[in-house]
């Protein structure tokens, strides 16, 4: 047998603008996109009822992280006054953040084990560690 695992994921979408600095091309711009970013949380053991995580404590989670960004120029929000705003540097900021604050719940049984960031329904990016 197998070692456990199980695996939930939630999906956001949130509207910003954005430019990728050095890029050299027209993504150097200022445009925007409908960024949708998938959190999936995984633990190798059930809460009392059965969960991983409550679909709605997830989506609380990653709706806090998306409302930093939401209607604003990314580039003017910390991290990413320094850090590129590529579909990578954010799916990696979902994921750091988003295991900050699973931290403190249920002695840590739960936790991020992959982001998807989507900027177009074509381009993905995905931040997960081995
Ligand atoms: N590896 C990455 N490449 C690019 C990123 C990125 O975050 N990581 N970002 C961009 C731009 O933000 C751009 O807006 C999105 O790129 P792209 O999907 O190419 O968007 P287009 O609308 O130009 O795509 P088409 O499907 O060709 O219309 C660029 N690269
Ligand atoms: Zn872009």
């Amino acid at each position: 047998m197998g070692v456990p695992v199980y695996e939930v994921s939630k999906e956001f979408v949130f509207s910003a603008a954005h430019q990728i600095r050095m890029h050299g091309g027209k993504c150097e711009r200022l445009h925007g996109h409908n960024w949708r970013i998938r959190v999936h949380a995984r633990a190798g053991a059930l809460d009392r009822i059965g969960m991983v995580i409550d679909f709605a404590d997830l989506q609380k989670i990653a709706a806090e992280l998306c409302a930093r960004f939401d209607h604003q120029n990314m580039n003017e929000v910390p991290p990413f006054t320094e850090v590129n705003t590529t579909a990578e540097n954010l799916a990696r900021f979902f994921y750091v953040e988003g295991n900050r604050r699973l931290a403190g719940v249920d002695g840590g049984r739960v936790t991020v084990s992959k982001v998807e960031v989507w900027e177009n329904e074509g381009s993905l990016a995905v931040y997960r560690e081995e």
